[in-house]
């Protein structure tokens, strides 16, 4: 892996913590270029792209409640803009973790601060998973550094405010101070 990016961060017990990115995608994360996900557009194999998560929602076809036409005109794509557009409910972001697969390649991300931030994230991807659990569509203040998060579901995607984004380390501070004691 080629990625050499040195993370400082602090774990739930609000110790100092030091990996490299090129650790965590070896071990926990898959990531797939676009052009793979392009190749899987059919109604046998279905890939999409939300949020820079790959999800592979080939059994969901059927389930859709939109209804299977409009997510096979997505199949292969990135769907942000159509899944945000729709306004999906929460429940309905909550159940993107059910076809999560793995990551999009970071050099076929578009916005550099975002592919920054969604390096942490997916870091943590499973730990965060259990720490917002109770956190849905709600808006935080963290006691430590002020900033707020605004976690949109469980895990899959998460929104941080524009002064936020740059933060290199403020999500998981937030989350160290929502789920323990403020210190
Ligand atoms: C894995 C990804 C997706 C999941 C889990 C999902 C889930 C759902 C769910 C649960 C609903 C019922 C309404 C709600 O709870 O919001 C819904 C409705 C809908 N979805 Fe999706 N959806 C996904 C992707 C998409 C995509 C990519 C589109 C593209 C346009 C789409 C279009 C729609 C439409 C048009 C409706 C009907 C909205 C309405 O009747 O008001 N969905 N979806």
């Amino acid at each position: 892996m080629s990625e050499e990016i040195k993370d400082n961060m602090t774990n739930t017990n609000g110790a100092d913590v030091t990996h490299t990115a090129a650790e965590t995608a070896d071990s926990d994360v898959t990531y797939y270029t676009l052009e793979e996900v392009k190749t899987h557009n059919k109604r046998t194999d279905a890939w999409l792209i939300i949020h820079d998560k790959v999800y592979n929602i080939t059994s969901f076809l059927a389930e859709h409640p939109g209804g299977e036409d409009v997510l096979m005109a997505q199949a292969g794509t990135d769907a942000t803009v159509s899944f945000e557009d729709v306004g999906h409910s929460k429940d309905a972001r909550a159940m993107l973790i059910n076809y999560y697969i793995g990551e999009l390649k970071m050099d076929d991300r578009e916005d550099g601060t975002k592919v920054k931030y969604s390096r942490r994230i997916h870091y943590n991807f499973r730990r965060w998973l259990q720490l917002v659990d109770n956190m849905v569509n709600t808006c935080h203040s963290c006691s430590c550094c002020g900033y707020h998060v605004s976690i949109l579901h469980a895990g899959a995607q998460v929104s941080l405010s524009p002064d936020a984004v740059s933060s290199h380390s403020f999500c998981l501070e937030a989350l160290t101070c929502l789920t323990n004691p403020p210190h």
